[in-house]
């Protein structure tokens, strides 16, 4: 059996284990497991189904040996802000609530007339979306204070795989500092603002940063699967990890492309300037305490809904295709407005959106496809010039990695509207970045420099730049 690391990344749209391992200087992956992920309908909320996620990975996990791969250790990455809390038995009090669910609606202004946004900020330095865990938690205190006051446990969504994994509790930092409690100077939890909001600071766990060594497999896995291997923590934010895998950041702004596009730069700051504060971009928490400045746009899932609205009879590549034919449908939609968190029905709520600004409305799938995507480059434009504004400078590159950079028509729209080189790929950035986190905690590679020159080696892009020769041309 060939040893490897395995990576667990499961965004909102899908899950994967990917097996990773240094071969002849260069990074290899071998793709073990697939699943679908996606929002259900459970106690009148929208949830993710837990118990299913958990058992895709022990699917995954039983599935090395076909492959040929022991794994020598694995790394669990997710999406931001959302959790469960256990009870004194380690119970369940919680379902995993979704970060979509409405639960939140107006809790963030409740919070803010307790907490200012330029305290929470300067402090945090993390973005306002509603959805944040800082008013999950505010929603649950107001409604289920029984809940809160019981919970001795709160693990975010891969802290509590983690825990099924190995029966230990921590929180990961890159994905705590999502939650918009962790200070962003002492790295900690915001004590003093836990207690303003009455929030039980018991429940918090400590937190432990990427390069983490959890510890081994309960012994009832070990059982099961018959091998153990070391749980490690890589950047359990999948975004935290796709960064680690941007080549090179020097002169690049990158584009997590998934179910959301996060846009943004790396720091060893938080910049919480009063602009960085009006344009909403955020400080998460990266490997080795370096800031992700990034902004949320609202990505792809506009396309996967609409995908979904036509009953899956189009794959993505071919509404990328019909959105190619639509050359000259150029209705757009601000991508970004709640409207489009959770519509009823994403192709309705683009046309009525249409409709209300007087623009032609979206009838064919390709015309819907072609909305979808230029508004998300007018979006990225918009964001790119943000960064540059509070940077005071001007970057030369756009690194789209994740799902989206498989999206040939958006990478060339990304390029026209901003007059940059595009370069696409790594497709699997989150998962790379999080077998490269586990190789340097093995001592496998050196350090985060030499795993950016590792996957720079191993892994091509595609390479795109502007056909726009419109000179002084403006976008609106
Ligand atoms: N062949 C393809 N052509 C164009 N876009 C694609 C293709 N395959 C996947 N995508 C895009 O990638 C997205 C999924 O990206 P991924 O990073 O896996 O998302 P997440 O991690 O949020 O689940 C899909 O929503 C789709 O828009
Ligand atoms: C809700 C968060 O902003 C979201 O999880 C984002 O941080 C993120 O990581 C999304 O990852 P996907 O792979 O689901 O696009
Ligand atoms: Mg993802």
């Amino acid at each position: 059996m060939n040893k490897c690391s395995l990576a667990v990344d499961i965004g909102a749209s899908s899950g994967r284990l990917i097996a990773g391992y240094i071969q002849g200087g260069q990074l290899k992956l071998t793709e073990i497991h697939r699943f679908d992920n996606k929002i259900i309908k459970k106690n009148n909320h929208f949830c993710w189904d837990l118990e299913v996620l958990f058992l895709e990975i022990k699917k995954g996990i039983h599935q090395c040996f076909r492959h040929g791969f022991q794994p020598e250790s694995i790394g669990i990455d997710t999406w931001a802000v959302d959790f469960v809390l256990l009870d004194e038995n380690d119970a369940l009090l919680t379902d995993a609530v979704a970060y979509r669910d409405p639960r939140t609606d107006g809790m963030m202004e409740e919070v803010i007339k307790i907490v200012s946004k330029e305290r929470l900020y300067l402090e945090t330095g993390i973005q306002f979306q509603k959805f944040n865990t800082i008013y999950q938690l505010y929603y649950l205190q107001k409604n289920r204070p029984e809940l809160i006051r019981k919970a001795k446990s709160f693990l975010m969504i891969p802290d509590y795989l983690n825990y099924l994994l190995t029966g230990r509790k921590v929180n990961e930092y890159t994905n705590a500092t999502t939650t918009q409690l962790v200070n962003a100077f002492t790295k900690n939890w915001d004590t003093e603002l836990l207690d303003q909001l009455g929030l039980n600071k018991e429940m918090f766990q400590e937190i432990q940063p990427p390069k983490s060594v959890l510890g081994n497999l309960r012994e009832d896995l070990i059982d099961e699967f018959g091998f153990d291997m070391k749980v490690l923590l890589p950047p359990t934010h999948d975004t935290g990890s796709a960064v680690v895998a941007v080549p090179e950041l020097e002169d690049t702004i990158y584009i997590s492309s998934g179910t959301w596009s996060l846009i943004g730069a790396e720091n060893h700051f938080p910049i919480c300037v009063t602009k960085a504060l009006d344009y909403n971009f955020t400080n998460e928490g990266g490997f080795e305490y370096r800031f992700r400045f990034l902004k949320n746009i609202m990505g792809l899932w506009m396309i996967q809904e609409v995908k979904r609205n036509y009953d899956d009879h189009y794959s993505f590549a071919e509404l990328a295709r019909l959105a190619n034919q639509e050359t000259s449908f150029d209705s757009k939609i601000n991508v970004d407005e709640d409207r489009f968190l959770k519509p009823d029905h994403m192709i309705q709520e683009i046309q009525r959106y249409c409709e209300q600004t007087e623009q032609d409305v979206p009838e064919t799938p390709g015309q819907v496809a072609k909305c979808v995507f230029d508004s998300l480059a007018v979006s990225y434009r918009e964001a790119i010039h943000q960064i540059e504004e509070i940077y005071e400078r001007e970057f030369k590159t756009i690194n789209v990695i994740g799902g989206g950079a498989q999206n040939e028509l958006l990478n060339q729209l990304i390029a026209d509207m901003t007059n940059k080189q595009v370069a696409a790929g790594p497709v699997e950035a989150t998962s790379i970045g999080n077998i490269a986190s586990q190789l340097i905690t093995l001592g496998e590679i050196d350090g985060l420099n030499e795993a950016r020159k590792m996957i720079k080696d191993s892994f091509k892009m595609k390479r795109y730049s502007s056909q726009n020769k419109l000179e002084g041309f403006t976008w609106q």
